[in-house]
């Protein structure tokens, strides 16, 4: 993809994923999280934390995002960009990295930005090396 579509995908994903943030369910932690991801069809799809009462039923939004587009049904990304309002940039939790792991290829591009617009990004390899995917089932 040529780097200005590349640029404007990404400012696509930006906003979707603050859209999502705003509408995060997290009165327990006030840990507000946005995510959205490019599918491979090109199409935008987003998601947000979802806390629980019964806090171990918590679903971040990462997790969301990606459940989102297979019930879109899509399951290949490009990228997914991840959003918070912390002056820390913060990384995906270790269930969404397996989760990331299982939808993104390994090359894949993970971002997270915040508020500030300060961003972070890291390859799916980066944030689980050695995963255990689909191939390790055979
Ligand atoms: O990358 C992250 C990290 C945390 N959370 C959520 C889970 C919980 O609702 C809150 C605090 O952990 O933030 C996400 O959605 N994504
Ligand atoms: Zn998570």
């Amino acid at each position: 993809m040529p780097k200005v579509q590349q640029t404007l995908k990404i400012s696509a994903l930006k906003l979707a994923a603050k859209k999502a943030y705003n509408n995060a369910y997290a009165p327990y932690s006030n840990f507000f999280v946005g995510a959205a991801a490019l599918t491979k069809a090109g199409n935008i799809v987003s998601g947000c934390n979802v806390e629980n009462a019964s806090y171990g039923l918590t679903v971040c939004a990462e997790r969301n995002c990606i459940a989102q587009a297979i019930i879109n049904g899509e399951q290949e990304f490009q990228t997914l960009v991840i959003y918070t309002e912390q002056e820390k940039l913060t990384p995906p939790c270790g269930a969404c990295r397996q989760v990331i792991a299982e939808f993104l290829e390994q090359s894949a591009v993970v971002t997270v930005v915040n508020h500030l617009e300060q961003q972070i990004s890291w390859t799916v390899k980066q944030l689980l090396p050695d995963a255990f995917t689909p191939k390790d089932l055979v």
